[in-house]
C-alpha cells in the first residue's frame, strides 16, 4: 500500500507542479483515485499493482501465452460489467437472451465479463507456473487462496481460485475508488458549506499525528484518528456506495416481518443503503448536510448506529471492510495533510451501476507542505 501511495503523491505532486500562478492546477480526481484504487487491489490480490498510476490512465498489461501483450481498460470493464449485472440482477427475467438485446450495454457488458475472468485467470496460471518453478515468494491474498483448503480439506481447484481472486478485485476496487473520491468532495462540500468547520479540525489532527518530513500518511499514525474517522464514515453515509443493496431471499417458510408488513416465503429484498442513510426520521432534519459530529459517540442513537450500513451487516457483510478503511484513511489523510483544494464540482454527481460511482469531481490543488 504504502508503495503504490508514494508512487501516486510523486504523480499529483507533478500535477500541481503544473499549477497556474496562484500555485493551483485544476484536476479531476475520480480517475486518479480508480488509479490507485486499482492499483492497490491489484498488489493485494494478484501481487502485481496494475501500473495505472504510473501511466496515469485506466490501463493495464497483461502478457499473453504467445509473448504479446493485451492492453486492457480495466475500470471501464468493470464498470460495463457493473451495468450489466445490476440491470439483470433487477429484471432476471431478461438473463436467457440478455446477449441478443439491441443496447450495447448487454453485449458490451457480457463480454466484460469475460475479458475480467480471462485477466483472473491468466493471473492465476502465472502463479501456479511460478510455483511449479518454486519462484513464488509473494505475500498476498492469491498466495493465501493457493494455500487454502475447500471442503474435505482438499486445495482449491485453479478455476475456483480465479472466481475467488476475481471477488476480490471486483469487490475491492471500484468500491474504495468511488468512495475515496465521494469522501473527498463531502469534505471540501461541508467546508465550502460551513467554512471554518471542518479542514482546521482536520489539519489540525494530521499535522499532529503525521511526522513532518513524511509524505505520505502511515496506517499505524492515523487508523485512531477520531475526527478522521468521522470524515470518512460522514463521508461513507451520504454517498453510499452500495446504494441499492444487493438482494436476499426469504427463506423462512412463514415469511418475515419488518415494520408490520409482511413479507412471504421466496420474497426478494434488499436493504438499500442510500434510502436508509438519507432517512431524516433517523438521521434528522440535517440528513443532507457533512456533519462529522453525528458519528460522536455522544451523538450517536443506537437506531443510527444499525442504520449505518456502508458495508452491509452480517455474515455476507464486506469481508474487506478492515482493507477499505485502511486504504480509505491513508487516501483521505495523505490527501489532505499534503494539498489544499479548492472544490469546482458544485454537485457529486453519480451513476448507479453495481456501487455508486462519481461521475466526476474537480478540484483546483496546490501542495500544501
Ligand atoms: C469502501 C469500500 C467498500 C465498500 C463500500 C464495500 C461494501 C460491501 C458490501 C455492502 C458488501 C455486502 C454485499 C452483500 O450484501 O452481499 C460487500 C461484500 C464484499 N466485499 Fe466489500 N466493500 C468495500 C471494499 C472491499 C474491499 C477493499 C474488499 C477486498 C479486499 C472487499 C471484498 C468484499 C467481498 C469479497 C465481499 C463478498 C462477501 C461475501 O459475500 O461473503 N470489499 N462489500
Amino acid at each position: 500500500m504504502a508503495e503504490n501511495l508514494r508512487n501516486w503523491v510523486r504523480k499529483l505532486d507533478e500535477i500541481t507542479a503544473r499549477g497556474g500562478t496562484d500555485g493551483y492546477a485544476k484536476v479531476d480526481l475520480m480517475p486518479w483515485c480508480t488509479y490507485i484504487a486499482f492499483d492497490v487491489i491489484g498488489a493485494l490480490a494478484f501481487g502485481v499493482p496494475f501500473g495505472m498510476v504510473e501511466k496515469g490512465k485506466d490501463e493495464f498489461e497483461t502478457q499473453l501465452p504467445d509473448g504479446s501483450v493485451l492492453l486492457t481498460k480495466g475500470a471501464e470493464i468493470l464498470n460495463r460489467r457493473g451495468e450489466v449485472s445490476s440491470t439483470l440482477g433487477w429484471l432476471p427475467s431478461l438473463r436467457p437472451f440478455a446477449r441478443y438485446l439491441p443496447d450495447p450495454c448487454f453485449s458490451k457488458g457480457l463480454a466484460s465479463i469475460q475479458d475480467l475472468h480471462g485477466i483472473a485467470a491468466r493471473a492465476v496460471s502465472d502463479r501456479l507456473a511460478e510455483m511449479e518453478k518454486q519462484e513464488d515468494n509473494h505475500l498476498d491474498i492469491l498466495a493465501l487462496l493457493l494455500k487454502s483448503k475447500g471442503p474435505g480439506g482438499l486445495p482449491m481447484q485453479p478455476d475456483e481460485i480465479t472466481s475467488e481472486a476475481l471477488t476480490q478485485l471486483i469487490a475491492g476496487s471500484d468500491t474504495v475508488s468511488n468512495t475515496s473520491c465521494a469522501i473527498v468532495y463531502w469534505i471540501l462540500a461541508g467546508e465550502r458549506d460551513a467554512p471554518g468547520t471542518i479542514l482546521p479540525r482536520l489539519h489540525q489532527e494530521l499535522d499532529t499525528a503525521i511526522s513532518s518530513s513524511a509524505a505520505i500518511a502511515s496506517y499505524a499514525r492515523v487508523k485512531s484518528l477520531p475526527f478522521l474517522r468521522r470524515c470518512v464514515d460522514e463521508g461513507m453515509r451520504l454517498h453510499s456506495t452500495s446504494a441499492i443493496g444487493l438482494p436476499r431471499l426469504v427463506t423462512a417458510v412463514s415469511g418475515v416481518w419488518f415494520d408490520e408488513i409482511h413479507f412471504p416465503y421466496g420474497t426478494v429484498l434488499s436493504v438499500p443503503s442510500y434510502t436508509v442513510h438519507h432517512d431524516a426520521k433517523i438521521w434528522g432534519n440535517d440528513v443532507g448536510r457533512f456533519n462529522p459530529d453525528r458519528f460522536l459517540a455522544k451523538n450517536l442513537t443506537s437506531r443510527q448506529k444499525m442504520a449505518f450500513n456502508p458495508f452491509s451487516h452480517g455474515p455476507r457483510a464486506c469481508v474487506g471492510q478492515n482493507v477499505a478503511l485502511m486504504e480509505l484513511s491513508l487516501i483521505v489523510a495523505t490527501l489532505f495533510r499534503r494539498y489544499d483544494f479548492v472544490l469546482e464540482q458544485k454537485v457529486l454527481e453519480c451513476t448507479e451501476g453495481f456501487s455508486k460511482k462519481p461521475v466526476e469531481c474537480w478540484v483546483r490543488i496546490k501542495r500544501r507542505i
